[in-house]
């Protein structure tokens, strides 16, 4: 157990801000627990279980009313943690599944079945070993009715990316905002680049997400209460706002040295979304509409 890393707050304090009625933690995820569900022997990293029971304990904490659980790199194409997470729920979580591209049709109702409501691609090196395009363009072909897809990137590959996620015919949404460099502020060049992505299809979607991520201190940024991720991402927001969902990313994978507490993350969406309509959308109509349409 001592080589399993802990990535989250042991005791995540009470935000002051209040979600609204019904509303969706949209990028979280379940870690095992080991015992049945073991991690991938292509894990980059090995964590701590962190399974459904914890999950559901902090939505109740935080005032979430349902959890989006996006399948986590460490269990890479092996749903089942996910799954049953979604199975334990109670109908409050549906899930974004990770998929060996040749998946078959059944395979695919089935986790259409069990919750999925789109596939992830993963472009991080330090998370993946390989990301095939030209296979993910094939099965992003074939979904089922209404899925998406999520595309985690950094911004130094944003343009290279471009043909292949002009490519996909299904809605996108891209994790964490596809991690612009959060000092450069709401005009910065990774903003200016990503505004252009964002203009180039109506049907991209965003996650304002991970203050504790793009504002780290071990990326040079000042850390909790991270005021640049604050000043970079409120205008975004604000400009796209039926286009955005909003999730606190427990738990927190990779990142052990700098952990954030929950609380203060949730105190992070009346900074980026300070109008109670803004709120509305960002945590209940627009998850909604993408994940519980049916
Ligand atoms: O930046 C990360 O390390 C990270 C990792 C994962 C994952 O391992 O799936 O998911 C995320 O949303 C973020």
């Amino acid at each position: 157990m001592s080589d399993r890393i802990v990535s989250w707050h042991p005791n995540p304090s009470k935000p002051s801000f209040t979600p609204p009625p019904g509303a969706v933690d949209a990028h979280c995820h379940v870690f095992g627990p080991m015992d049945p569900f073991g991690f991938s022997p292509k894990a980059k990293y090995l964590p701590a279980d962190a399974g459904p029971d914890m999950l559901f304990a902090l939505r109740d904490h935080l005032g979430f009313e349902k959890n989006v659980i996006v399948q986590a790199s460490c269990h890479g194409t092996d749903n089942a943690a996910t799954l049953d997470a979604i199975a334990k729920s109670g109908g409050k979580a549906r899930g974004v599944a990770v998929v060996d591209p040749d998946i078959s049709e059944e395979e695919l109702q089935a986790l259409h079945h069990g919750g999925m409501r789109g596939i992830r691609f993963n472009f991080l090196k330090r998370l993946v070993d390989n990301a095939p395009k030209d296979k993910f363009l094939e099965v992003s072909k074939r979904l089922p009715a209404g899925w998406h897809v999520v595309i985690y990137f950094e911004a130094d590959i944003l343009e290279e990316l471009r043909p292949f996620m002009d490519a996909i015919p299904v809605p996108l949404v891209i994790d964490h905002m596809g991690r612009p460099d959060v000092r450069q502020g709401p005009d910065g060049a990774d903003m200016k680049a990503f505004r252009r992505f964002l203009e180039s299809r109506d049907d991209i979607w965003f996650k304002p997400t991970c203050p504790d991520r793009l504002d780290a201190i071990k990326e040079g940024g000042q850390g909790d209460p991270w005021d640049a991720f604050a000043e970079a991402v409120a205008p975004l927001v604000e400009d796209y706002q039926d286009r955005v969902i909003w999730g606190t990313d427990w738990p927190h994978p990779n990142m052990q040295d700098e952990v954030p507490d929950d609380g203060h993350i949730v105190d992070m969406i009346p900074r980026i979304a300070p109008t109670e309509e803004l709120q509305q959308k960002l945590l209940v109509t627009n998850p909604n509409r993408l994940y519980w349409s049916d």
